[in-house]
């Protein structure tokens, strides 16, 4: 039987990478999709292993070669899942993780019908700038520009069947981990 497709979106800050490697460790059959993108490494990013950072042409030639499953303009950057991620890996079984913003969510919904999509919630929209403050990768000029997208985001939770609110760590990491048992 084919792996699922595990779909975890949300705003910038609210905490998927950080619940999606807790999920990792407690589930360790899943598999990450690493994601492509135009964006410059952050430090102790690497190619490969935290993104495929592809430049911009690369990136036009695979969506016109139909290499990516969903891609989207984010913050003036650009992201996307290679097909090359999830085929092989779903074909033989197993179960992948995309974390990935709303527009990509919503065409990976169309396409895919059968992936458990899951919108993780902040506790209010100041949480998110404390936390993108407090992670220390983004200038104050990109992090208000993430906020401002997140305002659309957050209106498309009720878009989601499943929402997780990451108030407490634990108490989010265990009802992702409820969620992603129970669908498995
Ligand atoms: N429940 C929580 N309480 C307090 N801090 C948290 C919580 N969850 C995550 N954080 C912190 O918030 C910051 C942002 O988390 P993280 O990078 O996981 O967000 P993200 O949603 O993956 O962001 P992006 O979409 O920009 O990649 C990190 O510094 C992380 O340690
Ligand atoms: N549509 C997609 N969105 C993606 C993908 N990989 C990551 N993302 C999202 O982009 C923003 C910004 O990420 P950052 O690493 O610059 O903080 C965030 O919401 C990610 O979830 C993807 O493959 N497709």
């Amino acid at each position: 039987m084919p792996g699922k497709v595990f779909v975890i979106t949300g705003p910038s800050g609210v905490g998927k990478g950080t619940l999606i490697r807790t999920l990792l460790e407690r589930v360790p059959e899943l598999e990450l999709a690493v994601s492509a993108t135009t964006r410059a490494p952050r430090p102790g990013e690497e190619h490969g292993t935290h993104y495929h950072f592809l430049d911009d042409v690369e990136f036009d030639r695979r969506v016109i070669e139909g290499d990516f499953l969903e891609h989207a303009e984010y913050s003036g950057r650009r992201y996307g899942t290679l097909r090359s991620e999830l085929d092989k890996r779903t074909a033989e079984g197993a179960s992948v993780v995309l974390e990935i913003e709303v527009q990509g969510a919503r065409q990976v919904a169309d396409t895919m019908p059968d992936a458990i999509r899951i919108f993780i919630a902040p506790p209010s929209e100041e949480t998110l700038r404390t936390r993108l403050i407090g992670r220390g990768t983004d200038t104050p000029e990109q992090i208000e520009a993430r906020l401002q997208v997140a305002k659309a985001e957050l209106a498309a939770s009720d878009e989601f069947a499943h929402v997780v609110h990451n108030d407490r760590l634990d108490d989010a990491a265990d009802q992702l981990e409820q969620i992603v048992r129970a669908s498995a």
